[in-house]
Formats: structure tokens, C-alpha cells, sequence
């Protein structure tokens, strides 16, 4: 157990996808058929695990898809948000992989981690508020999909950000924007993620603790992003 005083904060804003629901890994296995494809076609090596951590993770689509570009040498133009699934551009690539994710969403469903669940009910309990921020903005529907939505005051999603314009992870915007929603002082606020992007942007955003949960990016990694603490499932940091 990793002790945490639940009692020195009034709210907790949760990632989504790795932290309270198994779908980074949906989202990673996307990633790596939709890029697969794509290198094969320009003789590079397949998209790695690594990569998914270093370039993608925890980010917006377009972010993640330039960041990983970038990291090979690629530069495509960004296109328009409905281009086609085979459109060689940001948006096309990025439109590809959200179909792949969406299907394997649809025929297997999502529960969210037996931990997880705990920790919210425990919180619930406690009275303290919650939300999501996440990146994604597939966030509302896999939180509908896993049944946990009632369990949270607000959610800032993919889909917010772009509406309101707000920077991604590692920028500290979502994140701040959640707090300020949810009327507490991000000194009295948690960050729970899996990503060193959204660590990054927990530690920027000056919150009162940001845990890291290693569901694959690696404790240093975490820890060097800005994690104050770092746990492999969240029953340890129980109430
Ligand atoms: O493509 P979406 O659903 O908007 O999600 C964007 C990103 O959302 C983050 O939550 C995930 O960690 C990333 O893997 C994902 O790429």
C-alpha cells in the first residue's frame, strides 16, 4: 500500500483510457495496425511498444500522430478533420486508426479495472468530487460503454479541447480546465495517469499530487516525468 491522506484533498481527476479502463491497449494495438501499414509501405520498421509510450500515449490523435511521424523522419501534410481512412495525411492516418479502435469497441465492450472500480466507490463514499480528463475523444463513450460515467461531476475530453481550444497533454490545460469546472484549487486536487504525457501535464499544472500508475510505461519514466507517487494498480492507494 502506498499511503496517500485522501483527507488533505477535495477532488481527483482521472485519466481514462489505461487508468480506469483497459482501452490504452486497445487504443495501442490501433495504433500500431493502422501505422504497420503504413511503414510497410515506405520500408521502415513496424511501430513498437516503445513508440506507443515515447510518441502517442496520453495525447491527442494529431498530436500523436506528428509526434510519431516526426520520430521516423515523416512529415505529412495535416489534411481536414473528415478526410478519408486512406488519405496519406495527420488527419487520414489518425481517421484510419479511430475506425480500427471503434470496432474492436464495439464487439468487445469494456469494464473498467476491478481496482479501479474500488477506488471510485471508495471516493464516492468519501464525498470527494471527481472527474475525467482525457484526451480522447472517444472519452464518453467508452465511459458509457464501461458504465461509469454517473461517477463523475465533469469530463474534459478530446472533444472539449478542441472546442475550447485548449492545449493537449503534456500542456497542463484539460487538466486545469477540470479543476476550475469543478470549483477546487489544483493544490488540493489529484492527477491519476498512466502516460508520461498526461504526468507531465499534472506536475505542470501544479497539482497537489500526481500518481502514476505503470501499466507499461515504466516506473523511472513516470517518476522522471513527475509522478510523486508510482503504483501498478490502484487498490493501493485505497482509502
Ligand atoms: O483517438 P482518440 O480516441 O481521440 O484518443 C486519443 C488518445 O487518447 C489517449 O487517452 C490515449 O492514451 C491515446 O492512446 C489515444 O491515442
Amino acid at each position: 500500500m502506498v499511503p496517500v491522506d485522501w483527507s488533505d484533498f477535495d477532488a481527483v481527476l482521472f485519466d481514462l483510457d489505461g487508468v480506469l479502463t483497459p482501452t490504452a491497449q486497445i487504443h495501442r494495438t490501433a495504433w500500431a495496425q493502422m501505422f504497420d501499414a503504413f511503414l510497410a509501405g515506405r520500408e521502415q520498421p513496424p511501430f513498437t511498444d516503445a513508440d506507443y509510450f515515447a510518441h502517442v500515449d496520453g495525447r491527442p490523435r494529431t498530436d500523436g500522430v506528428r509526434a510519431f511521424l516526426a520520430s521516423r523522419g515523416v512529415t505529412l501534410p495535416d489534411g481536414e478533420p473528415d478526410d478519408p481512412e486512406d488519405a496519406e495525411t495527420v488527419n487520414g492516418l489518425g481517421n484510419r486508426k479511430n475506425a480500427a479502435f471503434n470496432a474492436v469497441l464495439a464487439r468487445d465492450g469494456i469494464a473498467p479495472y476491478p481496482a479501479s472500480a474500488r477506488l471510485l466507490d471508495a471516493l464516492r463514499r468519501r464525498g470527494t468530487a471527481m472527474a475525467v480528463v482525457s484526451s480522447s475523444r472517444n472519452a464518453r463513450l467508452v465511459l458509457d460503454a464501461a458504465g461509469i460515467s454517473d461517477d463523475f461531476a465533469c469530463v474534459v475530453d478530446g472533444e472539449d479541447a478542441a472546442t475550447h481550444q485548449l492545449a493537449g497533454k503534456p500542456a497542463p490545460d484539460t487538466f486545469l480546465r477540470a479543476a476550475e469546472l469543478l470549483g477546487v484549487d489544483p493544490a488540493r486536487a489529484v492527477v491519476v495517469e498512466d502516460a508520461t504525457s498526461g504526468v507531465a501535464a499534472g506536475r505542470a499544472g501544479r497539482f497537489g499530487l500526481v500518481i502514476g500508475v505503470d501499466r507499461g510505461a515504466g516506473a523511472a519514466a513516470l517518476t522522471g516525468a513527475g509522478a510523486d507517487v508510482v503504483v501498478t494498480d490502484l487498490d493501493e492507494v485505497l482509502p
